[in-house]
């Protein structure tokens, strides 16, 4: 998944939240950031400096692959949430077209997996990204890291692609709606 030599290093929108700021769920359903799913992973994700953030994710019991460790597929979702919460700093929207998950130690159920992702590069619509969860603390050691592409598209992936019941509510939903039409105003 390397992106070609010239592909620029992507640069932050200037109206991406401020440094330290807490982006929110973009889908209150969102089995990643959203608070109403209850064994989702209520992630919570900051704007960093540059094209990057940092998210926090407690691993709960409705998490386990093997007794008292997180289940990998859970461990790869949480770092997709934090990889996908950059196109917020970015003002793109864009959805995971490939993701590559090391993991490098076991996650026990009730530790806080601390999240860190940062944009590499961008061409044409790929947006080239990496992404470290650490045991315990920021500077904890590494328990699992990814490399991935996202793809950008626009509003109407979502709309065309989604079910309707769920479309619909979304649609209905103010804020999501303003959300979806700043992304389609500032590309
Ligand atoms: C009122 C309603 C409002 C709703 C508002 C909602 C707002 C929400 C906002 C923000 C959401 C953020 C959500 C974050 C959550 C975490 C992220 C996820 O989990 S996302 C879910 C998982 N991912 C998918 O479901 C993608 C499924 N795949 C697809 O739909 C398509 O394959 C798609 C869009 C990714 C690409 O399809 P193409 O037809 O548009 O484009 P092509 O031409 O195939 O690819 C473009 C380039 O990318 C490369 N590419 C595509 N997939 C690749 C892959 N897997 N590996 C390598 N390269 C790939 C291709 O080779 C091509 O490259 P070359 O331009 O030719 O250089």
């Amino acid at each position: 998944m390397k992106p070609p030599a010239d592909a620029p290093v992507p640069a932050r929108h200037p109206d991406a939240p401020a440094p330290g700021e807490a982006l929110g769920s973009h889908y209150g359903e969102c089995f990643g950031c959203g608070g109403a799913q209850p064994h989702g992973l209520h992630l919570e994700a900051r704007a960093g400096e540059g094209v990057n953030v940092t998210a926090e994710f407690t691993v709960q019991p409705a998490h386990q692959g093997a007794p008292g460790l997180a289940h990998g597929g859970v461990l790869s979702a949480a770092l997709d949430e934090t990889l996908g919460a950059l196109n917020w700093l970015m003002q793109v929207i864009a959805v995971t077209g490939r993701l590559e998950t090391d993991f490098v130690r076991p996650v026990p159920v009730g530790t806080t997996l601390h999240l860190d992702a940062h944009a590499t590069a961008r061409h044409g619509r790929k947006i080239f990204c990496a992404a470290t969860g650490r045991l315990g603390g920021p500077e904890g050691p590494v328990a699992v890291r990814a490399e991935a592409l996202y793809i950008e598209v626009r509003v109407d992936h979502f709309i065309e692609n989604g079910r309707d019941e769920e479309i619909k509510a979304a649609m209905a939903d103010p804020d999501q709606v303003r959300r979806a039409r700043a992304f389609e105003v500032n590309p």
